[in-house]
């Protein structure tokens, strides 16, 4: 077991079903030269999706590791909620970064969920294909609500990521989230400390809720 409780791909894999269900979502994410209000800069767009419970996590779903490989599952899984944009996506064991088994949620009774993240660089056109294809895939406006770009900038006012964080996350994304901000250097190291330090001093923060541990070194 590695950081932070995180399995890899091998050892999560050896969760075997029917006591174990295997999720898989993705994180993806491109450069951006972009700058809010002319100043700010936005570095990277980094996705996530608003789905039918009302909650934001990231694009995939439960894998049945019957029908093939945990990628292959994702990949499925993918094209449904993304649509025509995530026609060409592939996602290989090389992007697996980490699971996280034994989340509060169980999908089935008597089951516990393993969740994979999956990471994946885009260029900055893919990730616009992605977008613009997200209105015409299958599952929009049922299960998916919508993609949404995350804020990675906290201004002035402590708007910005800050504010996001305070949304509600399905499952562990919050902290798949952080998680990956923190590995991947998209947010720098001070400006994630605070924005969680802004989030959790927020009278709405349901930061102490959901899995976050609080002291997180981030
Ligand atoms: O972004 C995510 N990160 C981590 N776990 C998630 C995420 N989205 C959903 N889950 C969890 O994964 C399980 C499957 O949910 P999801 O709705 O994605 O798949 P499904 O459409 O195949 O049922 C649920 O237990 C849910 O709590």
């Amino acid at each position: 077991m590695g950081d932070r409780g995180l399995l890899s791909r091998a050892e999560a894999l050896r969760l075997e079903p029917p006591t174990w269900c295997h999720a898989c979502h993705a994180l993806l994410y491109a450069p951006c030269s972009g700058r809010l209000f002319g100043r700010v800069p936005l570095r990277f767009v980094l996705l996530m999706q608003l789905r039918f419970d009302g909650r934001l996590g990231f694009p995939g779903g439960i894998v049945d590791l019957r029908d093939g490989s945990l990628e292959a599952g994702l990949l499925r899984e993918l094209r449904e909620e993304l649509g025509p944009g995530a026609t060409g996506l592939e996602v290989g064991p090389e992007e697996h970064a980490g699971a996280r088994p034994g989340s509060s949620h169980e999908p089935r009774p008597g089951q516990r969920l393993v969740a994979h993240l999956y990471v994946k660089q885009l260029q900055p056109e893919q990730l616009r294909d992605i977008e613009e294809g997200a209105a015409r895939a299958p599952e929009h406006g049922l299960e998916v609500l919508g993609l949404v770009r995350v804020p990675l900038h906290t201004l002035r006012d402590g708007s910005g990521l800050p504010e996001f964080l305070q949304q509600r996350f399905v499952g562990s994304a919050r902290d798949q989230l952080l998680d990956a901000l923190h590995r991947l250097n998209l947010v720098p190291g001070h400006e994630l400390e605070r924005a969680l330090s802004l989030a959790r001093r927020s009278p709405n923060s349901q930061c102490r809720q959901e899995g976050d541990p609080g002291g997180r070194g981030t």
